[in-house]
C-alpha cells in the first residue's frame, strides 16, 4: 500500500473536495450548499441527525447520485464522469451493504479482490474482520453485523486511496467494532482518506481527525473533536468545556440558572448553557471549576432545592451535537 497519497489534479487540499453541493428531489433540497474537504491520511467524520443529507452527500462523492449543482472532486476527478478511472482507487461501503445476496461470503470477497490489480491478502483480511467464520454462508443468511463486516472487507480489499464508509459499525458487536476501528486507524496510517458517517459519538471521538456536523443539508459546524468541545475559540486555557450533571425537582428555570453561573462570555453574556435532557435531569455546560460548582449549589439552596447525583465531567461530543442540532426527533 502506498505510504502517502497525493491527490492528482484539481484542488489539491483534499482527496475529497465538495463545494456548494446541492441535491434536490422534486424541488426540495436535501443537500443545500454543502462544503467539505477530506484530506489524505486522515479520518473525516460526517455527523448529523436522520435525514440531514449525509448519505446523499456521500453517494454524490461515490458517483451514485448526480449533484443538482456544486462540485465534487475525488482525487481530483469527477465521480460521475470519471467513474471508470476512480473505481479501482476508491472503496465504498454502502449503508445497505449492496452485496449479491445469493453468493457465499467468502466467494464475494474473493470475487471483489480479483477485480483489483494488487489486492490485499484475502485470507488475512477475512481473518482480521472475522469473515472466515461465516465464509461459506450465503449473504442473505448473514446477520446484520456479519454483512457489515463483509461489506467493509469488500470496500478495502482493493487497497483504495479513498474509502467511504456509511455507518461502518452500525449493528456490530463490541469485538467487531474494535476490529473495524483498528482497520480504519491502519488505513489512515497508510495515507488513505477515510470518510465515514456515524451516529456513534464515541466512534467519532475515537477515530475522527476532522468532524463535520450536517443539518438540513448544510455543514453547521466543523473542526477537530477538541475544537468542537472547546467552549469558545478564545477560551483562556484553550481548554475543554466541562459539564455538570445533576438531578433536581422538575421545571427549574434554566435561563436563570445559566445566568447565575460565574464568568463572562466574549460578548459579556453567560458562557454557560443549561439544558434538561429528561424531566428532573439537568446538564450545565461551561467553564467548569470549583467556583462553578459552588455557584450551582448556592443557587439551588436559595430556592430550597436539593440536588442529587451531581457529577462533574467533560463535555462530550454528544452534548455538542445536541446543542447544535437540538433535541427534537427527526
Ligand atoms: N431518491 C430520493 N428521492 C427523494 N427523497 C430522497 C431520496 N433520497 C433521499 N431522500 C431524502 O433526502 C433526505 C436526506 O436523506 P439522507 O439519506 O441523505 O439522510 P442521512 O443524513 O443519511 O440520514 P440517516 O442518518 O437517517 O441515514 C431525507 O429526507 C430523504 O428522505
Amino acid at each position: 500500500m502506498p505510504s502517502t497519497i497525493a491527490p492528482t489534479g484539481g484542488p489539491s487540499h483534499g482527496a475529497v473536495v465538495v463545494r456548494g453541493l446541492v441535491k434536490r428531489y422534486g424541488g426540495r433540497p436535501v443537500v443545500d450548499g454543502l462544503d467539505l474537504v477530506a484530506p489524505a491520511g486522515a479520518v473525516t467524520a460526517v455527523l448529523g441527525p436522520n435525514g440531514a443529507g449525509k448519505t446523499t452527500t456521500i453517494e454524490c462523492c461515490e458517483g451514485l447520485r448526480t449533484p443538482t449543482s456544486g462540485t465534487v472532486r475525488v482525487l481530483g476527478l469527477d465521480p460521475v464522469s470519471d467513474a471508470r478511472a476512480l473505481r479501482p482507487r476508491v472503496g465504498v461501503m454502502l449503508q445497505d451493504g449492496g452485496l449479491p445476496t445469493g453468493a457465499r461470503a467468502g466467494e464475494v470477497l474473493r470475487h471483489v479482490a480479483a477485480m483489483y490489480a494488487a489486492p490485499r491478502d484475502v485470507d488475512e483480511l477475512a481473518a482480521r474482520l472475522g469473515v472466515e467464520s461465516f465464509a461459506r454462508t450465503t449473504v442473505r443468511r448473514l446477520s446484520g453485523g456479519q454483512r457489515q463486516r463483509l461489506a467493509l472487507a469488500a470496500a478495502v480489499v482493493g487497497r483504495p486511496e479513498v474509502v467511504f464508509l456509511d455507518e461502518p459499525s452500525a449493528g456490530m458487536d463490541p469485538q467487531s467494532r474494535q476490529a473495524v476501528w483498528e482497520l480504519v486507524r491502519e488505513l489512515r496510517a497508510d495515507g488513505v482518506a477515510v470518510v465515514l458517517t456515524t451516529h456513534l459519538m464515541d466512534e467519532a471521538e475515537d477515530l475522527a481527525d476532522h468532524v463535520h456536523v450536517v443539518d438540513h443539508g448544510r455543514v453547521i459546524a466543523s473542526g477537530t473533536v477538541r475544537e468542537l468541545l472547546t467552549t469558545t475559540p478564545d477560551d483562556e486555557a484553550g481548554g475543554v468545556a466541562g459539564a455538570v450533571r445533576f438531578d433536581a425537582a422538575p421545571d427549574i428555570d434554566l435561563a436563570a440558572l445559566a445566568a447565575a453561573m460565574p464568568g463572562d462570555g466574549t460578548d459579556g453574556s453567560s458562557p454557560w448553557s443549561a439544558t434538561s435532557p429528561a424531566p428532573g435531569s439537568y446538564v450545565l455546560t461551561g467553564p467548569t471549576d470549583p467556583r462553578a460548582l459552588a455557584a450551582l449549589t448556592a443557587w439551588l439552596a436559595d430556592r430550597d432545592l436539593l440536588a442529587g447525583s451531581i457529577t462533574v465531567g467533560r463535555r462530550t461530543l454528544e452534548d455538542v451535537f445536541l446543542d447544535l442540532t437540538g433535541r427534537h426527533l427527526r
